[in-house]
């Protein structure tokens, strides 16, 4: 087992905008699954800089289509931001990425073909559940008649129908949650982003959605789930990435990772815990040499001051929209 010390745990205000996520801009339906060899999603170099901090630092990653990615990290690790990055929603500060051949600097290209949920649901309290779902279906140009056999068919499924006609605003987290995630599939799109999926959901709902990600790859769509709920990601994931500070400390499919602890450890039985907390103990800043799961030697730079950027470098989420 490695020495490295603990991480910094850092926390920010990520509320998101309702309308950043739903643009009209991103028209979209009905995407065809490209079943080309392209990657559903590619990242290089990918960096986000707060002022003179640094909070994702050169990420490449490579996610084939028809696969979930497992993306685990320590709170403050970066994960919510590469997301931001990723889905359009904050510009990189450096590197570049491409979802389903589009930059994410084509707002346009990029957003439809996309679907997110959000840690918080982009959601209007004052509208009813059923309501939200159709204007979701109007800004996304799913025609009237097929929204709403959609709609009732994923109210159905996560036992919202008889709640649809209250105002969000009386729904408990979990239902809220349910909506959100519904907000996000309805267009059916080629890349779905997650981020802690089952957050308040009941165990009969959380494997629900469970169920859903294993239809969504095998119907050719690819997930990109940020969870810290390891047996979800033990369950699902094709391949496993580990940003830690920042960086993607460790990357592979579940199996190897785990294979890989246990012969670091010259133990058996190790767990994708053990694979977390062997590659998120220490601190970047002080492990310019950890060994490195994929294989590559570090080249973190020195310390960060590991501060939160002030009020005025902070990225209110406006760039790249
Ligand atoms: N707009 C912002 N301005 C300044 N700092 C920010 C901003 N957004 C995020 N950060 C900082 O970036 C770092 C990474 O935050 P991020 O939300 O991406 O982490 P995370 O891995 O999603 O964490 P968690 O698991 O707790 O949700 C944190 O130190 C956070 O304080």
């Amino acid at each position: 087992m490695s020495d490295w010390e603990s991480t910094r745990q850092l926390k920010y205000d990520s509320n998101e905008q309702f309308d950043k996520l739903n643009d009209p801009l991103s028209s979209s339906i009905d995407q065809t699954v490209d079943d080309s060899s392209e990657p559903a999603i590619h990242a290089t170099g990918l960096t986000k800089q707060f002022g003179t901090t640094t909070v994702v630092d050169g990420v490449d990653l490579t996610v084939e289509p028809g696969t979930v990615y497992g993306f685990l990290g320590p709170n403050g690790a970066g994960k919510t931001t590469t997301m931001r990055m990723l889905t359009t929603l904050t510009a990189p500060t450096d590197g570049e990425a491409e979802i389903m051949g589009a930059s994410v600097t084509d707002r346009d290209g990029v957003r439809s073909n996309l679907g997110y949920l959000p840690e918080e649901p982009p959601v209007f309290d004052e509208l009813t559940g059923h309501e939200q779902l159709q204007y979701v279906a109007r800004l996304r140009d799913i025609p009237a008649d097929e929204a709403d056999d959609r709609i009732a068919d994923w109210l159905d499924r996560f036992d919202l129908t008889d709640d649809a006609g209250k105002r969000i605003d009386d729904y408990s987290k979990g239902m809220r949650q349910k909506i959100g995630l519904i907000g996000a599939l309805l267009h059916e799109p080629p890349v779905v982003f997650l981020d802690e999926p089952t957050s308040g959901l009941d165990p009969r709902a959380a494997r629900t959605v469970l169920d859903v990600i294993g239809e969504l790859t095998d119907n050719g769509q690819t997930v990109f789930l940020s969870t810290h709920i390891l047996s979800v990601v033990e369950e699902l994931a094709d391949t496993v990435g580990v940003l830690f500070d920042g960086e993607l400390v460790a990357e592979g499919p579940p199996a190897e990772l785990v294979a890989q602890v246990d012969a670091d450890s010259e133990d058996h039985g190790s767990t994708l815990e053990d694979v977390f907390l062997a590659v998120t103990t220490g601190s970047r800043a002080t492990d310019s040499h950890r060994p490195d799961p994929r294989g590559r030697e570090s080249t973190a730079p020195e310390a960060e001051n590991g501060e939160i950027a002030t009020e005025s470098a902070v990225d209110d989420g406006s760039t790249g929209q």
